[in-house]
């Protein structure tokens, strides 16, 4: 699914409404339908709504929303932030519809009283969508921050009211939703860790936008979906033997830190490669051969720490290092003999990126696409500060060309830059995930599939939507409390399943 800016989604409206002969009117009605579908779904025929609306067609779409709710037997107040303005032409004709249905309005705005909000009254913000035009300020940023303070739980309408779609909007008067319903596709400022405090949950609405828009318009950003993700899947062959997957060679592991390779080599294992070898320090060899009997150990010369490099790199098609490792001086030089050694892509995580921030020369002997998975703070180590997260893309995107390697910046929705193309937003994986060992699982997956022979990019999308998926289905099972990294591992398999084609094989 591709992700358009607030212009493309305004021309992919406009579009849709010239292509398909529906009138605007309509196509906020459907806007309008699907969100109170959702509503009706989600809330008790006891919850009251109380819907905020500006006067631009976010606001028209609240209307509508208040209408159908009305008519649906539900309790709602409405409130208009005025602006001494006409609305715009949905936003009126939405007006006279609600005052035919003796739905009654009243005005939000200065030296207006705030109306009041009983403590079962679920919040709906349609005050801004798409159209906004910079920060919120005075009455528009009063109204937000007496929402904020109210702690009721709002429901944003396409975008939480003062997040730019496009761009950073740190610092301005956000709302902070708890769901967000969305339109069509997800927009940019939805998907970054720095509007997670405003966004929510995120719910993308097919309100039947013309899809041959979508296929025939080049965006910068793809969301990657169970779609993407299966168009990039190669099911298994009937006669493969375990050649035929693939040698993984997994450097991880350190005094203390064994559990980061065990659950780097379960992954590496349940993501499909045909063998395994781990090279840990000697302390590790109980450990592994006791927790996964299916991997080949190769013990380093050190008890505690990697030293040394395993021979004949070539004899293995894919390397994962990193997990658990530490940064020491003569793990440093293991490394970059790997580096000065490797042919293929590797996959580098954890303390094998923390040595690279601290030796940036060593950056330019990444064999090409190799992939990098840095969450934030690892992402600023290697490449600088940064002000916000629309900053870090920019970046990544840039450092991906440069250093022709993949670069994976974790967070709730994974940004994936490639060294050409678009960037990619994950679409799975939940809070249940913040927990040490996720993103080992993540590396092992990672080395698993470029073991198997995909494609660097491929082996990215797949592994990103893969790990969270497993993420999801195992939380069903959970808590977001409970969850643990091995149970990502556990639900692999389920995950993989999802992408089996029907029938298979
Ligand atoms: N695309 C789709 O698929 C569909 C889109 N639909 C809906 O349309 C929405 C987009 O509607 P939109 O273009 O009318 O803009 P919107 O977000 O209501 O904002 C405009 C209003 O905000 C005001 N305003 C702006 N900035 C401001 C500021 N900083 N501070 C203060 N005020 C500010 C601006 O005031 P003005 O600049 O005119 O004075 C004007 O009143 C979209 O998000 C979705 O909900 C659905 O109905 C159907 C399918
Ligand atoms: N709130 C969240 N929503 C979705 N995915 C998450 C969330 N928190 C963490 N994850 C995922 O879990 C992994 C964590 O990796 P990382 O921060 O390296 O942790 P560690 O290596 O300590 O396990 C990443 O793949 C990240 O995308
Ligand atoms: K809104």
């Amino acid at each position: 699914m591709k992700i358009f800016s607030a212009a493309q989604t305004r021309d992919w409206d406009a579009y849709s409404i010239a292509q398909t002969s529906i009138r605007s009117i309509d196509l906020m009605e459907r806007a309008a339908e699907a969100c109170t579908r959702w509503l009706l779904a989600r809330y008790g025929a006891d919850t009251p709504f109380h819907l905020f609306c500006g006067k631009g067609n976010n606001g028209g779409d609240g209307l509508a929303i208040a209408r159908l709710l009305h008519a649906r037997g539900r309790r709602v107040a409405v409130s208009v932030l005025e602006n001494g303005k006409d609305g715009s032409f949905d936003f009126e004709e939405n007006r006279r519809r609600l005052a035919q249905a003796g739905v009654p309005l009243q005005a939000v705005g200065p030296g207006l009283a705030w109306p009041l909000l009983s403590a079962e009254t679920v919040v709906v913000d349609a005050l801004f969508g798409t159209g906004l035009k910079g920060p919120l300020q005075g009455a528009a940023a009063d109204v937000v921050r007496f929402l904020n303070g109210h702690g009721r739980a709002i429901i944003s309408i396409d975008l939480p009211s003062g997040l730019d779609a496009d761009a950073s909007s740190a610092g301005g008067p956000v709302i902070r939703a708890a769901h967000t319903l969305t339109f069509g596709a997800p927009k940019t400022g939805q998907l970054l860790q720095e509007s997670g405090a405003f966004v929510g949950l995120l719910h993308v609405l097919d309100i039947g936008l013309s899809p041959a828009f979508a296929a025939q318009t080049p965006a910068d950003y793809e969301f990657v979906d169970e779609a993407l993700a299966r168009s990039r899947f190669r099911p298994r062959q009937p006669f493969a033997h375990k050649g035929t997957y693939g040698h993984a060679l997994l450097l991880a592991g350190g005094y203390g830190k064994m559990g980061a390779a065990v659950m780097a080599a379960l992954a590496c294992l349940r993501g499909g490669a045909g063998l395994l070898t781990c090279h840990s320090p000697r302390c590790g060899y109980p450990v592994l051969q006791t927790t996964v009997p299916e991997a080949m150990f190769l013990p380093d010369d050190s008890e505690e720490q990697l030293t040394t490099l395993p021979a004949d790199l070539d004899r293995y098609t894919a390397i994962g290092i990193g997990p658990g490792i530490g940064t020491s001086t003569e793990t440093t030089g293991m490394l970059k003999a790997c580096l000065e050694s490797a042919r293929r892509p590797l996959v580098l995580d954890a303390d094998a990126l923390n040595i690279l921030a601290r030796n940036p020369g060593l950056l330019p002997l990444l064999p090409e696409g190799s992939i990098l998975t840095p969450h934030p703070k690892e992402f600023d180590r290697l490449f600088g500060a940064h002000a916000s997260d629309f900053d870090r893309v920019t970046t990544a995107r840039a450092q991906a060309a440069a250093l022709q390697c993949i670069i994976l910046l974790k967070g709730h929705h994974t940004f994936i830059a490639t060294p050409a193309g678009p960037g990619y937003f994950n679409s799975t994986g939940n809070a249940g995930m913040a927990k040490g060992g996720s993103g080992d699982v993540l590396t092992g997956l990672l080395t698993a599939l470029l073991a198997q022979g995909y494609a660097p990019t491929d082996a990215a999308l797949l592994a990103v939507w893969l790990h969270g998926k497993a993420g999801d289905i195992a939380v069903e099972k959970q808590s977001y409390e409970s969850l643990l990294p091995t149970d990502l591992v556990a639900q692999l398999g389920a995950a993989f399943r999802c992408l089996y084609p029907v029938p298979f094989p």
